[in-house]
């Protein structure tokens, strides 16, 4: 087990008195994070729900948002931007942006799980323009070239 990563975590005033995210279980990968505000979405619509935290990830990781597969199954509730990114430099108010797939309107109550928060490494590319890139077996071949689905009828 690598050892956690200390994240500033600033509380914001409509945040008082909520759980922070926190993992369910010894194995968890994400960190499963509460609504701060009641909000209904209607079939078909989406909504910014508000955490009632900012944060300050260290330089070299990123935050992503993921869905809970609880609440897609049984209400078609995701996330539309999955993974949401939070970046290192981001000091506004973590959002967990819902979309509601499913046939009925989704109550959110202040203090449900919504989504989960995974830290992930981030490493940074800086491109090399050539005019010639290296020969692969693959080449430009793609999008199901190997085969493997079955056809359509
Ligand atoms: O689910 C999300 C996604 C993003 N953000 C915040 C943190 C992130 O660092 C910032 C920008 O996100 P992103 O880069 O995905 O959005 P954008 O549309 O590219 O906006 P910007 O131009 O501000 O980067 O918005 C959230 O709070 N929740
Ligand atoms: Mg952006």
């Amino acid at each position: 087990m690598i050892d956690p990563v200390g994240v500033q975590l600033k509380r914001l005033p409509h945040g008082e008195g909520l759980d922070l995210p926190a993992y369910a279980t010894a194995g968890a990968a994400g960190m499963d994070v509460v609504a701060a505000e009641d909000v209904s979405v209607a079939p078909g619509k989406r909504h910014a729900v508000a955490t009632g935290f900012a944060l300050a990830i260290p330089a070299g990781f990123e935050i992503q948002v993921r869905p809970r597969s609880g609440l897609a199954l049984k209400h078609g509730v995701t996330v539309p931007n999955t993974p949401g990114t939070i970046d290192s430099d981001y000091r506004g108010e973590l959002k967990v942006i819902l979309i509601n797939h499913g046939s009925e309107t989704f109550a959110v109550r202040r203090g449900d799980r919504i989504a989960q928060l995974v830290l992930a490494p981030v490493v940074q590319a800086r491109w090399n323009e050539v005019e010639e890139l290296d020969a692969t077996v693959r080449g430009a071949g793609g999008f199901g070239s190997t085969g493997g689905h079955p056809k359509l009828v």
